[in-house]
């Protein structure tokens, strides 16, 4: 009796703890919000512990020694907390990241935001490794918060991370794959999301994923707070329009200031004519072997051939190497202390590289907000940093004209001509001695003519007056490759193309990933060829014998009297493409019917031709079957075996008329012609089954959603019953605060709960754990959950691909 009589008490005590836990989490909950809503937008802060913010963000900040706020985040946090649309403008480096950051986890916070609200904010950002950036600094100050984070970016299956998307509070994402999930993740919802973050905005809002992104909008609700950051801001009307913004605060950091570029970045172009860039970047590398130097080339073929050993480390990154490759290649980059990263335009915006020396550009960007961001990739964040752009003499006044008009402060460098080295007969020894390494240089240079002659900005870039020839020579090569160009071929257009078929498949890839497999396809090896062309041959000549001059197919596998008319060296062929089935096209001349029956369905004949003993079977409505081996014989005494050899049956639909048809029938050449050219018909098919998959698909998770609705929305309703009573019995007041760990449920098992299974105990889920080994962890057990460190590339691989677990 005495212990259970202890025992009654201590619960009691626990009870009223966590009654009076919850009162005080209520009360500074309240105080906070009080605070937001007296915030003075006319007196930005200027450190974050004078900012109003719940403890796990202050905590989060303080254990990543974030202390004081940069221009950009005093200026814009306290617009957002007030839950104002943002356009925040800043030079590269300003710190944007924690700008909307900070905002989405203290909006959510203040909101009471639980894993049963769904998703509440949704961040994209234009690359993978952008993403993947942001997550990782979102993981570190959001830390101790009891949200549910996760990343999506494409390249692995679809299905893992649609399992536990559904629970979700914050996502950071790339454009493709957030719309396959929205388009295909029944389990997904974003009708409650209150926020929408577009990093790098005015490349989102661009060309190239126009189409993603509106049809991502569609999926969002109109009510929501949008906010849009990058150094080189769209204040597009048009844009703004597109993204419903609401009376958006404009929160430039730099339209006053004299340049567009940090200042303590010191900028150069040099005069180069293309044929001696190579030259002078392999001069520049080996005169600063003690550097970490970023090199932007226009196209990964180019970064890929560029293969030199100047007694550096070199790196190469570009948009076709698959992710696992791309993440290592950061993460060496990153912690490398000397080294040279060759890369595309895929690292120019946002990548937070640490201490990078020098950004030289090779090739001219497109445009000078390419240029800005470039070159942001050093001078980060008050250090300093040195860029240098390679003009040649033709790109040189156009380009420095639109330098000027962004306010690019930029001076012209010689490069001392005795200090030049040249490479050219060392390129060209290499060449010679490796095909393939030639192969890869005539690619390389088609890829930049191709990449100039794409270009829109006709004033810097004219193709007509480079100097091919030796440029070609200066990559090793013997010779200019020639070049065909499609008239009206718009690359960029086709590059986006691949966006549609993308989206009307339900594969695991992202948009990027189609993009790579479409290339791959079209980029064949001399050996892809070589072998085509051995195998072609054989096919062919197989071919010729297998199909009969009314286009019949002959069964190579059957005796030469069975009525096909094969030779000696089509039989050795045929053996060599091992045919294994045994009908033949006819019975006619393959003998009487034999007595010995011993089947329902089948009558067996033997003939003896070529020293062989053949049976003949005949099954219903089916070529004879032939019975050459004991194996075969055998399969005869087994009904069940039998069976699929029995036909199936067809399926036949009848008309207004009675008359029988097949489902499908071969329509006429000549009404087929009368619709159009085939091409035409042929896209016009694809357009509408896309748009019937399309429909099929938003159907089918309206109706998937509204289920999940209702089940959501009992739950909610009896936790909350089931917490009043518990308050009213024990002091009442209070509503209740549910608390999910900050975390991606790992496991397959966790995803139940998504469909309406009881929660998995806080016990079961696996919560983030902070690499840094220099912060502060937290250190009681509850607040610092068990934890799944990153430490190796694996980890971050699995963190990129799919939702972190
Ligand atoms: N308040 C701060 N105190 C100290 N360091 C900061 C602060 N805010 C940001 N940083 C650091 O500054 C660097 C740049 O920040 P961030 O990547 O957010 O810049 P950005 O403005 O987004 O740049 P970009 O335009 O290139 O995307 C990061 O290393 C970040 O850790």
């Amino acid at each position: 009796m005495a212990p259970r009589a202890v025992k009654g008490k201590s619960k009691t005590h626990q009870d009223t703890g966590r009654v009076l836990k919850r009162k005080r989490g209520e009360d500074s909950l309240a105080t906070l919000v009080k605070q937001v809503e007296d915030l003075d937008l006319k007196n930005p802060v200027k450190n974050f512990s004078d900012l109003p913010l719940s403890e796990p963000t202050a905590k989060g900040l303080a254990a990543s020694h974030f202390k004081v706020l940069t221009d950009i985040q005093s200026r814009a946090i306290n617009h957002a907390f007030k839950g104002r649309d943002i356009l925040g403008a800043a030079k590269t480096g300003s710190g944007k990241t924690l700008a909307f950051l900070v905002p989405i986890l203290e909006n959510l916070y203040r909101r009471k935001w639980t894993e049963l609200d769904g998703l509440g904010a949704l961040v994209l950002s234009p690359t993978r490794e952008l993403a993947i950036q942001i997550f990782e600094v979102l993981r570190k100050i959001g830390r101790y918060h009891n949200f549910s984070a996760g990343l999506v970016i494409g390249g692995k299956s679809l299905r893992e991370e649609q399992d536990r998307l559904g629970r979700m509070n914050i996502l950071v994402c790339t454009p493709g794959r957030m719309l396959q999930h929205l388009d295909q993740t029944a389990m997904f919802e974003t009708n409650n999301l209150q926020m929408l973050v577009l990093d790098e905005a005015d490349r989102i809002m661009d060309m190239g994923f126009q189409k993603t992104v509106d049809a991502i909008l569609d999926h969002l609700p109109k009510q929501r707070q949008t906010m849009l950051f990058s150094a080189t801001q769209t204040k597009k009307v048009g844009d703004l329009a597109r993204l419903s913004l609401q009376e958006p605060e404009y929160v430039s950091v730099h339209e006053a200031a004299a340049s567009a570029t940090p200042s303590t970045l010191q900028q150069h172009y040099t005069v180069t004519p293309l044929p001696q860039k190579l030259d002078t970047l392999w001069s520049f590398i080996r005169s600063n072997l003690k550097s970490k130097t970023v090199v932007f080339l226009s196209s990964g073929k180019q970064v890929r051939y560029v293969q030199l050993q100047p007694g550096i480390s070199l790196l190469h990154l570009h948009g076709r190497q698959k992710q696992g490759g791309r993440l290592d290649i950061t993460t060496k980059f990153s912690q490398a202390q000397h080294a040279v990263l060759f890369a595309t335009d895929v690292v120019a915006r946002g990548l937070d590289f640490p201490a990078v020396d020098w950004v030289i550009q090779m090739d001219c960007p497109e445009d000078a907000d390419t240029y800005i961001h470039r070159v942001g990739r050093t001078a980060r964040y008050e250090r300093v940093g040195r860029a240098v752009l390679f003009l040649d003499p033709s790109e040189e006044k156009g380009f420095l004209k639109q330098l000027e008009h962004k306010k690019v402060p930029i001076e012209k460098i010689n490069i001392k001509s005795n200090k030049q080295q040249s490479v050219k007969n060392q390129l060209q020894n290499m060449c010679f001695k490796d095909p393939e390494l030639k192969y890869l240089g005539q690619k390389a240079f088609i890829s930049y003519v191709k990449s100039i002659y794409v270009q829109k900005d006709k004033e810097t870039f004219k193709i007509k007056e480079l100097p091919l020839e030796e440029y070609a020579a200066s990559l090793g090569l013997p010779g200019a490759p020639r070049i065909k160009f499609i008239k009206g071929d718009d690359a960029k257009e086709r590059k986006n193309e691949s966006w549609r078929m993308a989206h009307m498949s339900s594969d695991d890839n992202s948009d990027t990933e189609k993009k790579d497999k479409k290339d791959e396809k079209e980029v064949r090896t001399r050996y892809d060829r070589m072998f085509e062309r051995r195998n072609q041959g054989v096919l062919a000549e197989h071919y010729s014998k297998l199909i009969n001059d009314d286009g019949t197919m002959v069964a190579t596998g059957a005796p030469k009297d069975a009525g096909a008319e094969i030779d000696d060296e089509a039989d050795e062929d045929a053996d060599f493409l091992s045919v294994k089935r045994r009908f033949v096209a006819g019975d006619a001349e393959l003998g009487e019917k034999s007595d010995s029956s011993d089947s329902e369905d089948s009558d067996a004949e033997t003939k003896t031709k070529d020293s062989r003993d053949v049976k003949m079977v005949h099954l219903d409505g089916q070529d004879p079957l032939l019975i050459d081996s004991k194996r075969r014989e055998k399969l005869l005494k087994s009904k069940k075996k039998l069976l699929k050899f029995k036909g199936k049956g067809t399926k036949l639909v009848y008309d207004d008329e009675g008359n029988a048809h097949e489902v499908y029938e071969m329509e006429d050449e000549e009404m087929f012609k009368a619709r159009g050219d085939a091409k035409a018909q042929r896209e016009k098919f694809l357009e509408g089954e896309t748009e019937r998959t399309r429909q099929a698909d938003i159907e089918d998770k309206e109706v998937m959603r509204e289920k999940r609705r209702e089940k959501k929305e009992k739950r909610k309703a009896r936790e909350r019953a089931e917490a009043e009573a518990e308050m009213s019995e024990e002091e009442g007041g209070f509503s209740h605060l549910p608390h999910v760990p900050f975390e991606i449920p790992g496991s397959d098992s966790d995803s139940a709960s998504e469909r309406d299974e009881p929660r998995p105990s806080k016990k079961q889920r696996v919560a983030f754990a902070e690499p840094d080994s220099d912060d502060d962890k937290p250190k009681s057990k509850k607040s610092q959950p068990s934890a799944r460190p990153i430490e190796t590339l694996g980890d971050l691989e699995a963190l990129a691909s799919g939702l972190l677990g």
